[in-house]
């Protein structure tokens, strides 16, 4: 099942700056390791905001909850999910 996430990561002001360096590369890792595995299928930064649009492709919602809630960064994210489904206008066959 391919599921649209929007992240929106709010770090404390006051988070020591070595704790937040730690946690984003902690983060990354984990993301680029989700995204070799082809369940992090699409991640897009939005401009001028810290926060993404990911395209995730598991097998439902138990498993996109618990790759999200074990992210690094997830106690400071605000995330919003979308279920996907086929287009009938689209010509690819790999969007579903
Ligand atoms: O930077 C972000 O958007 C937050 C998070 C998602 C992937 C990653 O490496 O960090």
């Amino acid at each position: 099942m391919l599921f649209k996430v929007s992240m929106t990561v709010r770090l404390p002001h006051d988070m020591p700056q070595a704790h937040a360096d730690e946690l984003k590369a902690t983060e990354r890792a984990v993301a680029q390791q989700l995204q070799r595995s082809g369940k992090w299928r699409h991640l897009w930064r939005v401009a001028g905001r810290y926060a993404n649009v990911s395209i995730f492709d598991v097998s439902g919602a138990d498993e996109l909850h618990a790759l999200l809630t074990a992210l690094p960064l997830f106690p400071y994210m605000d995330v919003e999910v979308e279920a996907l489904c086929r287009h009938p206008s689209s010509i690819h066959d790999d969007d579903r």
